[in-house]
């Protein structure tokens, strides 16, 4: 599916109760064991879904799967296809297409929904009250965070005022996104230079130079495209053979399958299935099923309409954000906040993340993840908002609130 731009200037182109906050995350005394995470949603995973429940988490960054190749057998294709239909949720237009009054009780459930998971944008006021005095670090996601989801995602362009948005809240605030998407692409659509970017779900992060990262295994020196100096840490480093294997193997065992699309995010391989006729989403999930049955050291979680192969390691979105945090020479600052803004599975390893960071470092304080969906789902996000749009809006404000903030 060919696309272009949509505009000319792409160039590639509660107080919330802590209560609910224990309830949601999953951070039990052996919080720095660091869970492997990517289920399903909550309120709908079925437990075969869940590939690697048997792994555990050796010293480094590797997971010690168990010998049994079945550690990824196990999932088989029809409990794949379940995933797959519990992580993508019919969207709002054709519910709306076909019922109206369907449309009309999913309204009253998300209002519902909103009473967990208030909007940011509602309560602002609770977000920007504990950080005055503070500095907020802002952590975005890019597909359905800054570009709306589209069907083809050569084409998930960001608008010109979102990337203006971004811009500006960047000038205040130390701001980074990270995605599933190789880092390159993610540019490629943000195109701006201000940020610091993760890409491949944080396992491919460009940042700013600190020597104490030189012992860092994975992390080298390297330039960025303006040939600045910088630290890149790439912690699946060894995979990239393996996952350039993978990426031909898909490609080669999907192509008579119609719809469906392989994506090289160089340390991993999204599988979309969104423009695939829902009748052959088991015939999707088989053939990648039967590519990744040979390779014992990648697994398989679910996106929005993608399966996402990638390496068996100890990281995700939430490691990224600490190493960025401390890239960014916040770690250890008592007056830090970080906010990540987020719509899908892979975020709520980052939404629990910068609880975490805060709440286990500094009694009082505490990071906010934020929810981006249109439909109710359960999270360890604290605040939602309902789509880019209301994100845009989110930062503006932040920018308003920033610059008229007496402290
Ligand atoms: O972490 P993210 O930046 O959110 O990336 C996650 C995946 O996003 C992209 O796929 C999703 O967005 C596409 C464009 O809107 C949509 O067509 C697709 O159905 C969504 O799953 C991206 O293409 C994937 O590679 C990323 O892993």
């Amino acid at each position: 599916m060919d696309c272009l731009p949509n505009n000319s200037d792409n160039k590639t182109l509660k107080s919330l109760s802590s209560d609910r906050r224990l309830d949601s995350m999953d951070l039990k005394s052996n919080h720095t064991a660091l869970v492997l995470a990517d289920p399903a949603p909550l309120n709908r995973v079925s437990s075969g879904l869940l590939p690697y429940s048997g792994a555990t988490f050796s010293q480094n960054l590797f997971l010690t799967v168990p010998t049994m190749k079945a550690g990824i057998l196990d999932i088989r294709a029809s409990n794949c296809l379940d995933s797959m239909e519990s992580s993508s949720p019919p969207d709002k237009k054709s519910r709306d297409f076909n019922n109206d009054l369907e449309s009309t009780d999913t309204d009253v459930a998300y209002r519902a929904w909103l009473l967990k998971y208030p909007s940011a944008l509602a309560s602002f006021d609770q977000i920007t009250n504990p950080a005055k005095g503070k500095r907020i670090a802002l952590f975005l996601d890019y597909d359905g965070t800054l570009s709306p989801i589209v069907d083809n995602p050569d084409c998930a362009f960001m608008s010109n005022d979102m990337r203006a948005a971004v811009k500006n809240v960047a000038e205040f605030f130390p701001t980074a996104i990270i995605s599933g998407r190789s880092r390159d692409k993610v540019y490629e659509f943000v195109w701006l230079t201000e940020l610091n970017y993760a890409g491949s779900h944080g396992m491919d992060i460009m940042g700013p130079v600190r020597q104490s990262f030189d012992d860092h295994s994975n992390c080298i020196r390297s330039t960025d495209n303006q040939g600045k100096e910088v630290n890149l840490f790439q912690p699946a480093s060894e995979f990239l053979p393996m996952i350039d294997e993978v990426f031909n193997s898909l490609v080669n065992n999907t192509k008579d399958i119609r719809g469906a699309k392989v994506e090289n995010n160089k340390f991993c391989v999204s599988v979309h299935y969104r423009n695939v006729d829902e009748k052959d989403w088991t015939v999707v999930a088989q053939r990648v099923h039967d590519v990744i049955r040979n390779y014992p050291r990648l697994r398989l979680t679910h996106g929005r309409k993608v399966l996402e192969v990638r390496p068996v390691i100890n990281w995700d979105k939430g490691k990224a954000v600490t190493f960025l945090l401390e890239s960014l020479g916040l770690s250890n600052c008592e007056d830090v906040l970080p906010i990540y803004v987020g719509d899908d599975q892979t975020d709520e390893d980052a939404f629990k993340r910068v609880y975490w960071f805060i709440q286990v470092l500094r009694e009082g304080n505490c990071g906010y993840g934020i929810l981006v969906s249109s439909v109710p789902k359960e999270s360890n996000a604290f605040f939602s908002l309902k789509d880019p749009q209301e994100v845009m809006e989110f930062l503006k404000s932040l920018v308003v609130w920033k610059k008229t903030s007496t402290l």
